[in-house]
């Protein structure tokens, strides 16, 4: 498991690992796998680094240090570098005589174009928003990439809010450890592609991040791969409670995602029995919950109504023993009628877009999206995946998942089905509800990736059709692929 650690821990790791090395050490440190990256980018757009123009904005601390230092080792490339102090002519002092000694030029006025411009506004030890001269230059300069050091200038480096102006950088390169920044809210979609920079702080690092970053290695030691004795149920049984004679659509759509999962036997239970078993023979239907028979997860909720009749199924669904997933009109439902969560006591995950969250919990949710999936899931003592462009999952406990594989193309009709019934089949085949919920998120990304790669267009339906690749994929990425049970 990988993570994003707040700027408290990383200064504390730093402090660490400081007291064991010589002064400047870090600093030179991500000069230099900042100075890589960007030599990386212009000679690829620009077929080579001599020649080039790169604008540094420079702000007051250590991060406006980082990027004269990596300006520096550019302007001995034969890069012409011009730093722009960005806080009245406070700069690090030491950082910018390097910068002078290699050929950079500290001004005032820059060039309006630039092939590369360097965010070195404000990093970990920054407020939210852009000094007023950021602002103004970032508006006057045109530059073909913007990259941001360690983090996009402007943002709340723990939260991910973006409360007040920030950069937009097509790269960031960050330092020693991924920060919430660069994973949650708004923050994320302003940090471009990540560049990880290990400056050594690893082994200084808490164990437990702030936030936590799944990869295919956790997917694949979560996973329950079928041993030699089991058989169909043994596998796990899911129950789909879903769609209507409005909605049949949903119901079919998450029986597909349910199918696509680990357990070895969908059961669909509702009025669009019809349709399901027109579209896969291989689902057992009911009219209603309770002829459904055993299983071991219940997804109900997508396509269902908010009748009474919708209301009393999912009575009978939250009687069972088994963790169930509610999804969409489960939803609306449950934030009418809050008793009905009352007498559970089996897993319950949750999956709320913003609008759901808002009548689950009575607000929208907060810009600090992990914090508000954190309260909804204490208040309700269930697991939350609050969808976004960054899906979020939190605990009872607290814990929060930044679901590392989304895309926008994800964001089609019936694309919540899939994720809802896939999860609900990991639900099914043993996982716990948090780590069903991550997955599902992390596996639905991915094969959102795989269904839209060359940009094409994606339907629910294709998503669901790729989710077996992505189960392929990620199991075999990992080094361990999938515990037998
Ligand atoms: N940790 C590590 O392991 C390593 C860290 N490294 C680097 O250090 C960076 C952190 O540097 P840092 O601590 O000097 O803070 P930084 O973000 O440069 O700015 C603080 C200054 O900005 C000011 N200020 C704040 N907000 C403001 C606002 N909204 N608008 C205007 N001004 C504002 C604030 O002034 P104040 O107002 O508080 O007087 C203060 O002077 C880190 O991100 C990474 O790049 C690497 O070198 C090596 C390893
Ligand atoms: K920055």
């Amino acid at each position: 498991m990988d993570g994003a650690w707040s700027a408290a821990a990383v200064r504390r790791a730093e402090a660490q690992l400081m007291a064991q090395l010589p002064p400047g050490t870090l600093m030179q440190r991500a000069a230099a796998g900042l100075a890589t990256e960007c030599a990386r980018i212009l000679k690829r757009r620009n077929g080579g680094v001599y020649g080039t123009t790169v604008i540094v904005l420079a702000g007051p601390g250590d991060n406006g240090g980082d990027a004269l230092f990596a300006a520096a080792r550019l302007a001995r490339r034969g890069v012409r570098v011009f730093a722009v102090p960005v806080m009245g002519e406070r700069v690090h002092p030491v950082a910018a005589a390097a910068l002078t000694r290699a050929g950079g030029r500290l001004v005032a006025n820059p060039p309006r174009h630039c092939h590369l411009l360097l965010d070195g506004v404000l990093g970990i030890g920054g407020r939210p928003g852009l000094p007023g001269r950021a602002i103004d230059r970032l508006a006057a300069i045109d530059a073909d990439t913007i990259v941001a050091v360690d983090v996009p200038s402007g943002v709340d480096v723990d939260t991910g809010a973006v409360p007040a102006s920030a950069v937009t950088a097509d790269v960031t390169v960050a330092f020693g450890s991924r920060k919430p920044c660069h994973v949650l809210g708004r923050a994320a979609l302003l940090v471009g592609r990540l560049v990880l920079v290990d400056i050594g702080l690893g082994p200084h690092l808490d164990p437990h991040p702030a936030v936590r970053v799944a990869g295919d290695d956790d997917l694949a030691a979560w996973w329950h791969a079928p041993g030699p004795d089991d058989d169909k149920y043994t596998r796990g049984v899911v129950g789909v409670a879903a769609g209507s004679e409005r909605y049949p659509g949903a119901a079919v759509l998450s029986t597909s995602g349910a199918l696509a999962g680990p357990s070895g036997y969908v059961r669909y239970a509702g009025t669009a029995a019809e349709q399901v078993r027109r579209r896969h023979p291989e689902v057992v239907c009911t009219q209603e919950v309770k002829e459904a028979g055993r299983v071991q997860a219940w997804l109900a909720g997508p396509g269902f109504g908010t009748d009474e009749a919708a209301l009393a199924e999912l009575r009978h669904v939250l009687e069972s023993p088994a963790p169930v997933v509610l999804d969409a009109d489960a939803l609306t439902l449950i934030g009418e009628y809050p008793s009905v969560l009352s007498q559970r006591e089996a897993p319950v995950v949750l999956t709320p877009h913003d609008r759901e969250y808002e009548r689950l919990y009575g607000s929208p949710p907060a810009e600090d999206r992990g914090a508000a999936a954190a309260v909804l899931a204490k208040r309700l003592n269930c697991t939350v995946l609050l969808k976004g462009h960054h899906t979020v999952v939190a605990s009872s406990d607290g814990e929060v998942w930044a679901n590392p594989t989304g895309r926008p193309q994800l964001a089609t009709a019936g694309s919540g089905d899939v994720l809802a019934g896939f999860m609900a089949s990991l639900l099914a085949s043993g996982m716990s509800g948090v780590r069903a919920a991550v997955a599902a998120a992390y596996l639905h990304g991915r094969a959102g990736g795989i269904a839209g790669a060359g940009h094409r267009t994606v339907t629910a339906s294709d998503i669901a059709k790729a989710l077996p690749q992505a189960v392929g994929q990620t199991l075999s990425a990992a080094d361990t692929p999938g515990k037998r049970r």
